[in-house]
């Protein structure tokens, strides 16, 4: 199996042949990081600690990050809305901390379902212009699930499709909702595809989509993906239908194992979660939100209100998101250290919580990982 690279890396000359395996990196070649040191030695980093379990996964890879003394200083913020010119908008404090340190890790932020204000985690993406979601899916050796051979990333397009926010009303009754794809957003993402396929050594991209249906929509990503493909020869390409793929990786995940798989918004969000059930469900995806000018990495799951509150939470997906940033900074080191912890403390089954099968509160799966850190 060969080593997963982070293009950013590659591009900074950092990268070493004998490094280890990247299950969770984050080859982003078009958004290399440009947040600086301090004089004490350590990088900021905007930390928007969220709604429901956010605040109680945030503490744990925050203390976590403390025993593992990794250079950075959270910069906390809050995205509560704010009512501005009769718009809910995100406060300017939190979109200036982003700006600034171009690099943030996020908790779950929830949405009013049905009414009440636009989803503020789609405001950020847009505000960012976070064109790739990368949300790779790995098993986790030693964790037993039905299958134990998932391997694969998907990257979600991230700033428009059925997510584009365009809905009204035509006449009482008729709704319409706009999905809405650009050639430049979709030529952009397949070609984050590739470089990201390349980067960390996975073998082929497949596009996912409906064009048999949304012809006109789905059949123009199709067509910039097969166009930006020509460039990447050693890179194999094919293009394969939702639904197909949904019903195939349940039967056998295996043959998706080495891949990328690129598509439009919403399809990335609800694969990603069925994705997620395949090795253990939620608590364990991590994610990366990539843009040009800053990045933001969060858990694949929301706010989960029916267990927030409880200490039951499970922070894995947190802080492997977080991974994903140290990857994205260069701070492979520290990155290595604590995902050994983490996904051995799961392995031995021991101390894990409860979406895992186990009885431990979130304090004491962190606290696990903790004394391991505390003895490698
Ligand atoms: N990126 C984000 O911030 C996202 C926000 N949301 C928002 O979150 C809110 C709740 O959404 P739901 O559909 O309930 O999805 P959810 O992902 O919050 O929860 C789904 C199920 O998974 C469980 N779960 C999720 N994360 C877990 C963890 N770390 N440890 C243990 N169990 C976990 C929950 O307890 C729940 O049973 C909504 O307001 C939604 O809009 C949803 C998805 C992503
Ligand atoms: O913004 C939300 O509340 C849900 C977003 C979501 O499910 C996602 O796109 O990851």
């Amino acid at each position: 199996m060969l080593a997963h690279r982070s293009i950013v890396g590659v591009a900074q000359g950092a990268f070493k042949s004998a490094q280890p395996l990247r299950r969770y990196a984050s080859a982003a070649p078009t958004a290399a990081f440009a947040g600086h040191k301090g004089n004490n030695g350590k990088y900021t980093v905007t930390l928007i600690p969220g709604d429901g379990i956010g605040p109680e996964i945030s503490e744990s890879v925050k203390d976590i990050y403390a025993a593992a003394k990794v250079p950075i200083e959270w910069e906390e913020v809050s995205v509560t809305p704010v009512l501005k010119g009769g718009k809910t908008v995100i406060p300017d404090a939190a979109i200036n901390s982003v700006k600034k340190n171009t690099v943030a890790l996020k908790g779950p932020l929830a949405t009013p379902i049905g009414k009440g204000h636009v989803s503020l985690n789609l405001t950020l993406r847009r505000t960012f212009n976070l064109f790739a979601n990368v949300r790779p899916c790995v098993s986790i050796k030693g964790f037993k699930t039905p299958y134990d051979n998932v391997d694969t990333v998907l990257i979600r397009e991230n700033t428009e499709g059925e997510y584009s926010g365009i809905e009204h009303e035509i006449v009482d009754g008729v709704v319409q909702s706009i999905k809405l794809i650009t050639w430049d957003a979709s030529e952009r993402v397949a070609r984050y595809a590739f470089h990201y396929a390349q980067a960390s050594g996975r073998k082929r991209v497949t596009a996912v989509h409906k064009a048999n249906i949304m012809k006109m929509s789905d059949g123009m990503f199709l067509s910039a993906c097969r166009q930006v493909s020509k460039d990447f020869p050693g890179i194999a390409y094919d293009e394969d239908l939702l639904d197909r793929v949904c019903l195939q990786i349940v039967q056998n995940p295996q043959p998706y194992s080495n891949r990328v798989m690129v598509m439009p918004n919403l399809y990335g969000d609800i694969l990603s979660d069925m994705c997620a059930g395949l090795i253990g469900g939620l608590g364990l995806t991590p994610s990366g939100n990539i843009g040009r000018d800053a990045s933001i990495f969060e858990a694949v799951h929301g706010s989960a209100p029916d267990i927030a509150g409880k200490g039951l939470a499970n922070p894995t997906a947190l802080l492997l998101s977080s991974l994903m940033m140290l990857r994205h900074m260069n701070l492979n080191e520290h990155a290595a250290k604590i995902e050994g912890a983490a996904l051995s403390t799961i392995a031995e089954g021991q101390t894990i919580t409860g979406d895992l099968g186990g009885k431990a509160s979130t304090k004491e799966y962190t606290s696990a990982i903790i004394d391991k850190l505390a003895k490698a």
